[in-house]
């Protein structure tokens, strides 16, 4: 279902796990920060009303989207984190940069979860413009920060 069709940040909360021992990275690209900036606080305050403490909640900054791959790992390999999420905004430039970006960072991600057996959440923006970005992070349509928390904490209660 397109996104225009289903907000990002409605969600059922029902059945979800005690969170209050959870701890979380998360690692936020630093590309397109106002959208960035805007996904973190989403995350953030989604984590903490669901029972994230907030000492156990540990950001970590990257350049960009692609960067968050490795960012991840760091975090994931360490034994006390139960979840990571990812949080970046690549949008559509002139060329074919974005689709190896986008192409690159999925599969990375879906890499590192896989590899280290844990919850890696792609709470990547990929818009073709500023306006879709800002409509995802907190605007018309919800903020992807918003559905990466939640995904994290329902897969940490599967
Ligand atoms: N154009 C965007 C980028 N580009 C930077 C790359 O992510 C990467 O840091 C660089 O290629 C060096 O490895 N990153 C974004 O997150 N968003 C963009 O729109
Ligand atoms: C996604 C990107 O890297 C993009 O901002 C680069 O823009 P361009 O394709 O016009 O060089």
């Amino acid at each position: 279902m397109a996104t225009s069709l289903k907000s990002l940040s409605q969600y059922s909360d029902k059945n979800l796990v005690d969170m209050s021992t959870k701890k979380f990275g998360i690692v936020v690209s630093e590309w397109n920060d106002e959208i960035t900036e805007a996904l973190y606080k989403g995350a953030l305050e989604t984590l903490l009303k669901h029972g994230v403490k907030k000492y156990n909640i540990f950001r970590k900054n990257v350049p960009g989207s692609f960067e968050l791959s490795l960012g991840a790992q760091w975090l994931a390999q360490l034994d006390e984190i139960d979840a990571v999420i990812c949080l970046g905004c690549v949008i559509q430039g002139e060329t074919r940069h974005f689709d190896f970006i986008c192409d690159a960072v999925a599969h990375g991600i879906t890499n590192v979860s896989l590899k280290y057996n844990k919850p890696v959440i792609f709470g990547v923006l990929t818009p073709n413009n500023q306006q879709q970005a800002l409509d995802r992070a907190g605007g018309k349509h919800g903020n992807k920060g918003d559905e990466a928390a939640i995904t994290a904490i329902k897969m940490l209660g599967f």
